[in-house]
């Protein structure tokens, strides 16, 4: 039997998120594919590593992309996801944003757009109604950079004027929503999507907001999943009836955002309007997120990996001057790893 090709997926990833994500599961259905999926030590030179077909990354600092980048240049034809001006755009809760506003959707019986939002850079604009005097209360207050800290996902709610004073720039006042409790998180690799039901911050009446003083601060409310069937609390709170938004609006917006932020792997959070019932916010992009939570992330995530080391394969093999053997061998390699590729919903 003819030996088939295998590839090599390098990557470089914080020790948490290598935790979660580099799953043995993942590691051996890849590995059945072809695909060696190898630790880079960013303590050490990349060049001197490898050689790798794909390089994927989650991972900070000067050097880091230093390195990517000296790397970039030796191995023009080498795929990185993703690139890390394109990644960095997302941790600026701003740009993050800007991009939604930007896509050009057409828009019919459902409608999305992102909700009203400022920055503040300093505490005095905290009390200037001239910055803060367009927004209506409660607001969300979010740290304006998203890097993955814990400090970047602490958030308040403030249902008065007043709660913003104590808050500490720079951050983003952003219009809470209502929504019914329940957010939609729609997971992106490459051209596959899928939305997942997430509990959220309960609506807020309005009567409610004149009777409550100050701020409530609240972090990372909607990363638990459904799977976590102990936590009864959140199984009663979670309106599992609530629809999901239309399987067109979500592929449509994650092509959209996908093209535009050059970006292969990422999530967003959605909210239904509850007044309007047919316009949803986009609230939040994710690079890199936590695929493991994903129902059967190691598949999509495998085709994901042997759709980026196949296409490379065949473009090294049509840029080759070399006729015959090695283009063969390349082909072949590619129909090892054929894959599904799918859009899905859970109901
Ligand atoms: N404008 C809004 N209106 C209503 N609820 C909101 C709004 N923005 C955020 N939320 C709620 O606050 C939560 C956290 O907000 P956001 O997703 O922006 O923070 P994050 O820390 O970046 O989240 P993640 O853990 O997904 O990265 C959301 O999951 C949602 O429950
Ligand atoms: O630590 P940073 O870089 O901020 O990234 C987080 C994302 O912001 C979250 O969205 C991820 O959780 P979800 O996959 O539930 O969205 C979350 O996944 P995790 O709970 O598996 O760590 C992280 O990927
Ligand atoms: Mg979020
Ligand atoms: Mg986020």
């Amino acid at each position: 039997m003819e030996e088939s090709q295998r590839f090599t997926v390098g990557y470089a990833l914080a020790p948490k998120k290598k935790q979660s994500f580099i799953q043995p599961s993942l590691v051996n259905l890849a590995c059945e594919r072809g695909i060696d999926l190898v630790p880079i030590d960013t303590d050490r030179p990349l060049s001197v590593q490898g050689p790798f077909d794909c390089v994927l990354h989650k991972f900070y600092g000067e050097e880091w992309k230093a390195q990517l980048r000296d790397y970039a240049v030796k191995n023009p034809s080498l795929p990185i996801i993703d690139p890390p001006d394109a990644i960095e755009r997302l941790h600026n809760r701003i740009s993050m944003l800007q991009v939604v506003s930007e896509l050009e959707i057409p828009q019919e019986k459902e409608t999305f757009g992102i909700p009203s939002q400022i920055v503040v850079y300093d505490s005095m604009a905290l009390s200037d109604y001239g910055a803060v005097g367009a927004l209506r209360f409660p607001v969300i207050a979010k740290p304006l950079v998203a890097d993955g800290s814990a400090k970047s996902h602490k958030m308040s709610l403030v249902y008065h004027r007043a709660g913003l004073l104590k808050l500490k720039p720079p951050l983003v006042l952003q219009e809470f929503v209502n929504h019914g409790g329940v957010i939609f998180k729609v997971y992106v690799v490459g051209d596959y999507v899928k939305c997942v039901k997430r509990k959220s911050l309960p609506d807020v009446s309005l009567e409610n907001v004149d009777s409550t003083e100050g701020s409530l601060s609240f972090s990372q409310v909607s990363n638990m999943t459904t799977q976590n069937r102990n936590n009864e609390e959140y199984y009663e709170s979670l309106h599992l009836e609530a629809e999901m938004p239309p399987l067109s609006l979500l592929t449509d917006i994650a092509r959209g955002l996908r093209q535009a932020m050059r970006l292969h792997l990422f999530n967003f959070d959605i909210i239904r309007d509850s007044k309007a019932g047919n316009h949803y916010y986009v609230i939040d992009i994710n690079y890199f997120p936590g695929y493991a939570k994903m129902p059967s992330y190691e598949t999509v995530l495998t085709d994901f990996f042997c759709d980026i080391v196949n296409k490379k394969s065949a473009e090294d093999g049509a840029d080759s001057t070399v006729e015959g053997k090695g283009n063969e061998m390349k082909l072949l390699s590619s129909t090892y790893c054929g894959g599904t590729k799918d859009v899905e919903s859970e109901r």
